[in-house]
């Protein structure tokens, strides 16, 4: 039988797609339920950013507008108290300690752009001019008050931006130009940025709508344009210099993803941004992602392990049935162990198995007697009856009973055959077989030899002197005409008689029976005659 290989096994197999599926498809349905829940809870830590952004903006917005109300008023007051003269001007300053809060510095420059004074000191009044400066031109030529473009101090080298403010006369002229500077690496609002900054890595940076860096952790990018740093623009900046506001998960000037948002302010030409790194950003989602993943993968094994089991339970019934197959196979059980009343797919592949069982025993028995039996007269063919007495000599040989061989002929047969036809040969056949059969005991064995040939085998005979009985009742058998044609047809038979003892042959005693079968045709047929004189024993004496 074959050997089935463990991996090989149905139940294997079944197990393994079963658990490759349960295992996969838990695992897709936690990555597309993680995948959900991230996008959802990104634009969550997004939309709180960009939150934040927004409320430093607003605030960074409000401290502007506070500081440019501030200069507002003090050029107001100078204004109507027609301060003009450089020393009065600063005089005026002076008693104004809001200013020196709010400021890092206040100057005056006439309407020429010639320092007239500066709160702090610094380059001598009356000598340096900021008349090429923009925002000096632009207060001039606005009349109204300006928030420079960043720039590096000429007094104190500083990054700064100045806030303008222009003083009139009261006839419009103007007097002179209140610049109050702002130290962008002092400014209270950019601190106020920095503690505002996300996680470990996370920052917030301020740009101008020109690119130009107004703030950011990095002080060496102070009033660079981000269009001119080594790597160029990213392009999430392009497109809030373009005009966007929101957030991007895109990399950073560093290659670091972030989480990036912008922000420009409502009045003034200020970008603020943050950059989150998505590492520390999404770190509690990673760690979802990775709990979720694993007890996905928990829960699949398990399932597996479950389906595994099913399985194992399930196929019991076809592995019983695999084991009785095969114990009827070693011939260890018969067909009837087979459970034939489940009503399941093994069931029905028990009886199956069960109606082909029994179809080919019914066959083999059928082709068994075929090959046994002379297919015409339904007696024992010539191999059949050879084989049975061999083993009527086997069995006598214990007994040490005789046994006793008949050979017979029918006479003149080929003359029936060419007179009457083969179909009445046929009919003459079969009528002398059944004759025969009643002539002699049930238990002796009646077999056509060949042709019009018989052999009849007498099973414990005592001595030779039982055969001449014997061979009369066959030759008187067949002395009614036979009924196979009209008024009967006359058929005679001649028969040649043995009797042998343990040490006789099939062989030997078949040729005695044969040699006498042919003593008794030369005595003219329709009779018997024994080998040799009746007391005469063929092959060897019973003493
Ligand atoms: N109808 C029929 N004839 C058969 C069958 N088998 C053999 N025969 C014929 O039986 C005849 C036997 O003839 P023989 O034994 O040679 O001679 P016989 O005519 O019997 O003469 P004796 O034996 O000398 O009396 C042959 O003609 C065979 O063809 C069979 O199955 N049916």
């Amino acid at each position: 039988m074959h050997r089935i290989h463990p991996f090989g096994t149905l139940k294997a197999r079944m197990t393994v797609v079963v658990c490759a599926l349960v295992f996969l498809s838990g695992i897709l349905l936690a990555i597309y339920a993680v995948n959900i829940v991230e996008r959802d809870m990104a634009k969550l830590v997004g939309d709180r950013e960009y939150a934040l952004l927004s409320s430093a903006a607003v605030q960074i917005e409000q401290d502007l507008q506070s500081k440019r109300a501030l200069l507002r008023i003090t050029a107001e007051g100078m204004r109507a108290a027609q301060v003009v003269r450089p020393v009065a001007v600063r005089r005026h300053l002076q008693q104004l300690p809001s200013l020196e809060q709010q400021f890092f510095n206040t100057v005056a420059i006439d309407a020429n752009g010639v320092l007239m004074t500066s709160l702090t000191g610094g380059a001598a009044a009356g000598q340096a001019t900021v008349a090429a400066r923009e925002y000096f031109q632009r207060t001039v030529v606005t009349r109204k008050g300006q928030l420079s473009r960043p720039l590096r101090s000429a007094l104190s080298g500083k990054p700064i931006v100045l806030l303008t403010e222009p003083v009139f006369n009261a006839a419009g002229t103007l007097q002179f130009v209140l610049a109050a500077s702002i130290d962008l690496s002092q400014a209270e609002f950019f601190r106020h940025l920095d503690r505002l900054k996300p996680g470990r890595h996370g920052y917030l940076f301020v740009v101008t709508t020109e690119g130009i860096v107004l703030h950011h952790p990095d002080p060496r990018r102070l009033l660079r344009n981000v269009a001119d740093e080594e790597g160029g623009i990213v392009p999430s900046t392009r497109q809030a210099l373009a005009g966007m506001n929101g957030w991007v998960i895109a990399r950073n000037k560093a290659g670091v993803n972030s989480l990036i948002g912008y922000r420009r302010l409502a009045t003034t030409e200020w970008i603020v941004g943050i950059v989150y790194p998505t590492a520390e950003a999404f770190a509690p989602l990673v760690a979802m992602r990775q709990r979720a993943l694993l007890r996905t993968g928990i829960a699949a094994a398990v399932a597996g392990l479950l389906g595994l089991l099913a399985i194992v339970v399930l196929l019991r019934p076809l592995e019983t049935l695999r084991r009785q197959v095969a114990s009827i196979q070693r011939g260890d059980a018969g067909i009837d162990i087979i459970d034939l009343a489940r009503r399941d797919e093994v069931g029905a592949l028990s009886r199956a198995i069960h109606s082909l069982t029994e179809e080919r025993a019914k066959a083999e028995a059928e082709s068994a007697r075929l090959a046994s039996t002379d297919p015409l007269t339904g007696l024992c063919n010539r191999r059949m009856m050879e084989c049975e007495m061999d083993r009527v000599l086997k069995r006598q040989g214990r007994t040490h009973v005789g046994i006793g061989v008949a050979f017979l002929d029918i006479d003149h047969f080929k003359q029936i055959n060419d007179s009457h036809g083969h179909a009445t040969g046929d009919a003459v056949l079969v009528e002398f077989a059944t004759r025969l059969k009643l002539a002699v005991r049930g238990t002796d064995i009646v077999a056509r030899y060949a042709g019009d040939e018989f052999v009849v085998v007498f099973e414990g005979l005592y001595a030779a002197d039982e055969l001449p009985a014997l061979g009369e009742k066959i030759v008187e058998a067949m002395r009614v005409p036979f009924d196979v044609i009209d008024g009967g047809l006359r058929v005679t038979t001649s028969v040649g008689l043995a009797f042998g003892g343990a040490d006789s042959t099939r062989e030997s005693l078949l040729k005695c029976a044969d040699e006498a079968l042919y003593v008794a045709k030369a005595a003219g047929r329709d009779g018997f005659s024994i080998d040799g004189v009746a007391a005469k024993v063929c092959g060897a004496d019973l003493a």
